[in-house]
């Protein structure tokens, strides 16, 4: 088996819409200022700015590798008639890493991404060289611990078993775990549930097949102080809200380098 590649913990932040053009450089811009040497960080880092900002982002981020530009979606194929769409080759030539698929927010309406729709898009990805970032989540919270985990776990296995089908073995893969429920919230899913159910995909993984690169983050209201709760179990943090301030965000980077 190939050594990995990924980093073993990974820190990323989504940006989805929220930022314009200007913040996205200033945000940028301050992460690219802490992770530069002196700075010695050894968790990987990640961001995915809107698309229109990926080329001006790469070329913020020239001088600072241990930042990986991602990008937050792209089409199945590489070229053709599908106006509006975004190719995984260009992505790739601008300088992307990273592409996150399969998000919550585009299996539900109006994008009703399918399992199979992300498993393909993962498939393109690691054709051009990236690494697909798949988002897996339940869509709904049950009250009862037990009876959650068990929901989650199948909801989630589907969503991971296409995507490992999809692409070759020695392809590396990074998975977010994200409750659907948790997403948007004002707090992250329970550290026992979180825990739970990366503990039960991760076994599904390992008999499935030996692949030595594959991660599982967490996401949904991640902030400061979470990842003191999962990092027994969990290989990172997908931060959304709670991250746009560059000061939180370094400071999960902080806790997670110092664990
Ligand atoms: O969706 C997320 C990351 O992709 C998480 O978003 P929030 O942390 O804002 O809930």
């Amino acid at each position: 088996m190939k050594p990995p590649i990924l980093p073993k913990r990974l820190v990323g932040v989504n940006l989805k819409m929220y930022f314009d053009a200007p913040s996205t450089t200033a945000y940028i811009t301050a992460i690219a200022k802490f992770v530069a040497p002196p700075a010695s960080i050894s968790t990987g880092i990640f961001i995915l700015p809107s698309y229109p900002c990926l080329a001006s982002a790469s070329d913020l981020l020239d001088m600072t590798p241990q930042v990986i530009l991602g990008a937050q979606n792209c089409h199945a194929e590489d070229s053709g008639a599908y106006t509006g769409e975004i190719s995984p080759l260009m992505l790739k030539q601008v300088g992307c890493r990273i592409v996150c698929l399969g998000h919550a927010e585009r299996r539900r309406a109006p994008f009703n991404e399918t399992d199979e729709v992300v498993a393909t898009k993962a498939e393109a990805v690691v054709r051009n060289g990236m690494i697909p970032l798949v988002c897996i989540g339940e869509k709904s919270r049950s009250g009862i611990m037990s009876e959650g985990v068990g929901i989650a776990v199948r909801e989630c296995s589907p969503q991971v078993m296409s995507v490992l089908r999809a692409v070759p073995g020695d392809a590396p893969i990074i998975f977010a775990y994200e409750p659907v429920w948790a997403i948007g919230a004002q707090e992250p899913a329970s550290a026992d549930h979180v825990l739970a159910v990366v503990k039960s995909l991760k076994q599904l993984i390992g008999t499935v097949e030996e692949r030595a690169d594959v991660r599982i983050l967490y996401g949904g209201s991640a902030k400061p102080g979470t990842w003191g709760t999962l990092k027994e179990g969990v290989d990172g943090l997908f931060l959304g809200r709670f991250a746009h301030d560059v000061g939180n965000f370094e400071r999960v980077v902080r806790e997670v380098e110092e664990s």
